[in-house]
C-alpha cells in the first residue's frame, strides 16, 4: 500500500544544538535504512520550509504507523497521511 506522508519538524528552540544535531543523525540513518528496503520510496524536501513529503509502500496502516511513530523525531513533527491508489489515467505500468 502507498502513502503519501507530510512531516513537519517543530524542534522546540530550547532544545540544546547537540540533542538537536544528534537527534537529525539518527533520523537520517533511519530513514537511509528504510529507503534501502525500499519501504521509504520518495523523501522531498518541501521548499522554503522545514518539512518533507515522503511516499511510503507498506504492508498495511499497522506498518506505517508502526515506522512512522519510530522516527526519531516522531515526537517533534506534525504529520498527515494520505492513502494513495493507482490513477486511471496514468501510462505507468507498476506504481513506481
Ligand atoms: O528533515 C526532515 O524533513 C525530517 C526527516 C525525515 C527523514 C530525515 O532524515 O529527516
Amino acid at each position: 500500500m502507498l502513502f503519501q506522508v507530510e512531516m513537519t519538524v517543530k524542534l522546540p528552540p530550547s532544545m540544546p544544538a547537540e540533542q538537536a544535531a544528534e537527534i537529525k543523525a539518527t533520523e537520517k540513518a533511519y530513514a537511509q535504512d528504510l529507503q534501502r528496503q525500499g519501504k521509504w520510496r520518495h523523501l522531498w524536501r518541501v521548499a522554503g520550509s522545514y518539512s518533507n513529503v515522503s511516499i511510503f509502500d507498506v504492508e498495511d496502516n499497522a506498518e506505517l504507523q508502526e515506522l512512522v511513530s519510530n522516527l526519531p523525531l516522531f515526537p517533534y513533527m506534525e504529520i498527515s497521511v494520505k492513502p494513495l491508489c493507482r490513477h486511471p489515467s496514468s501510462i505507468r505500468e507498476d506504481d513506481s
